[in-house]
């Protein structure tokens, strides 16, 4: 698989200081010390804390686990955004501001007569502006969680560029494929230094809260942040170990039993139905908690948490309502009405707890439940080969220069396949050709492209191209010649799937919500059913 990366500009704010710079180094180094005679010290009390919880008790090694933490969620410095993402250690310049890559779902068609939209991001941003008519990308972990904040950016700048993986499932091979995203690997790191104890903001651009208000984000103590923080940095996202089940979620430290491994706000949907727009309906409801005998989606989007996947032997993990006070628990027991009138994004926590103590490194397994587990095997059992010729954007070989339109004529480009070029500039005029700008923000500049010309820079050996611009969401022979852009380098283009064509749109792929245990769920939530 060949995979390229893009050069991200630099942005006005990471040109801190030299001194600023080599002061925070210096601090990353002694803390780093600091840090290391800690590490020797909690070794040997971690081994303690085994000791102790072969005799019954591990409050000590939970503490542990919680000292460990690296990212928390806990109260917004923002007024009434609820919950913000929040780091206890010093993070230097350039380096990550999360501890585990997030996913993005995509829905082809947005719903409308939902909150979809409030907590999804646009087409672009995540590059699956072409999976459909009107797509947007529901995230999990900091993508969802982290504030925007444009006046006090400390920190995160997304870093879409490592998305398209379809985790080794295949359309010709696996009862999985289409069954999973493939977008995976969205990232932030920090465009300066950002200090312990720091709530970790970004700039959602387009989108400014209360924008006629200056907010600064306090920074707390690394020890407030313990203390009053639900801790998001136990699960590492991998391969899962069964290689059908796509990617896994696992434990990155040891987790005694009743460890709150992750804390998971809810979005809730009405009605599963709003989903249901194409065939097959969208992959989202697999990442989503369906209660039985209603028709109410709860997308969990604490990181990792929608990674689990399912085994009902193995299960070390389950789900209990949060204890902290930021979920409105007693909102369970409200009339349904009332209930849809009040709740939000993130109103509702779920945490996902310990079944037993959990080694590091082990897989983490959620019971879906038996109707999923039903569900599962008879899709497997019926389930049949996609043989339709097909490529995955992924499989196709970047090295290799682009062809022109006349000469895919002769030699074409696979049919499910669509060339997209980055381009900075919004307003080229028809017929009138400009040389390319860098965007600033580069997956907002994607726009579907037609190769006219190539040529080859005779010192570098790299290759430029002059290619015509489509404004449309699907290519279109009237774009082949109007928005030209010029001098693009090789680097600015790629292949996407065109619309429909990638492997959550297959008809025959699995569709099920998580199952989550009746015991979680109030009585009456189960009266609303849409038939
Ligand atoms: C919430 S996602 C779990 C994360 C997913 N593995 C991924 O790579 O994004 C649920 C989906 O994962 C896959 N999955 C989870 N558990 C599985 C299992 N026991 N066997 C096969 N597939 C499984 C199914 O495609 C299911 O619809």
């Amino acid at each position: 698989m060949v995979r390229i990366s893009f050069p991200r500009p630099k942005s006005a704010a990471a040109r801190a200081s030299a001194l600023g710079e080599y002061v925070f180094r210096h601090k990353i180094v002694l803390w780093a010390v600091v840090a290391g005679l800690i590490t020797i010290r909690q070794l040997s009390s971690y081994s303690r804390n085994l000791t102790s919880m072969t005799r019954g008790s591990n409050r000590q090694a939970m503490e542990l686990a919680q000292q460990e933490c690296r990212f928390f969620l806990a109260e917004s410095a923002i007024p009434r955004s609820g919950l913000g993402i929040f780091t206890a250690v010093d993070i230097a310049k350039g380096e990550q501001t999360q501890s585990m890559p997030d996913i993005c779902i995509y829905v082809a068609d947005t719903p409308s007569g939902t909150d979809f939209h409030t907590h999804s991001w646009a087409g672009s941003v995540f590059m699956g502006r072409y999976e459909g008519q009107n797509s947007r990308g529901a995230c999990e972990g900091v993508a969802t969680l982290v504030n925007t904040m444009p006046d006090s950016v400390n920190a995160a700048e997304l870093v879409p560029f490592q998305v398209h993986t379809n985790a080794g499932l295949k359309r010709d091979q696996n009862p999985g494929a289409g069954a999973i995203t493939h977008y995976y690997g969205v990232t932030s790191k920090a465009r300066r230094n950002v200090a312990a104890g720091s709530e970790i903001t970004i700039d959602y651009g387009d989108w400014h809260y209360e924008s006629d208000r200056k907010y600064v984000a306090p920074v707390h103590t690394p020890e407030w942040v313990r203390k009053h923080g639900m801790c998001i940095d136990h699960i590492e996202i991998r391969q899962a170990l069964d290689p059908e089940m796509g990617r896994g979620a696992f434990a990155r430290r040891f987790l005694p039993r009743g460890t709150v491994v992750s804390p998971a706000p809810l979005q809730t949907f009405k009605n599963r139905i709003d989903f249901a727009q194409q065939e097959p309906e969208a992959l989202f409801v697999n990442y989503c908690f369906q209660p039985s005998g209603t028709n109410i989606l709860l997308f969990p989007y604490g990181p990792g948490v929608n990674l689990i996947n399912h085994s009902s032997e193995k299960a070390n993990v389950r789900l209990q309502w949060s204890t902290n006070a930021q979920n409105h628990r007693h909102w369970l027991d409200l009339p349904l009405q009332k209930f849809w009138e009040m709740v939000y994004p993130g109103a509702l926590i779920l945490d996902v707890v310990a079944l037993r103590d959990i080694q590091p490194g082990e897989e983490l397994y959620l019971d879906y439940g038996p109707e999923w587990e039903a569900a599962w095997q008879d899709h497997v059992n019926v389930w049949e080969a996609n043989t339709d010729p097909y490529v995955y954007p992924a499989d196709m070989d970047l090295t290799q220069p682009f062809r022109t339109l006349e000469e895919q004529k002769k030699d074409p480009y696979p049919s499910n396949l669509a060339t997209i070029c980055f381009e900075g500039q919004w307003d080229i005029e028809e017929n009138k050709p400009v040389d390319w700008t860098e965007p600033t923000f580069w997956t907002d500049g994607m726009l579907y492209c037609h190769i006219l010309k190539r040529e080859k820079d005779k010192k570098t050996g790299s290759y430029f191209y002059e290619v015509s611009l489509g404004y449309r969401k699907e290519p279109h022979p009237l774009d082949d010649k109007r928005y030209i852009s010029r001098k693009v380098p090789h680097k600015a283009i790629m292949f996407v799937d065109k619309p429909y064509q990638s492997d959550m749109h297959l008809k025959n792929s699995f569709r099920h919500p998580i199952g989550i245990s009746d015991e979680l769920i109030p009585e009456h939530w189960r009266a609303t059913a849409v038939q």
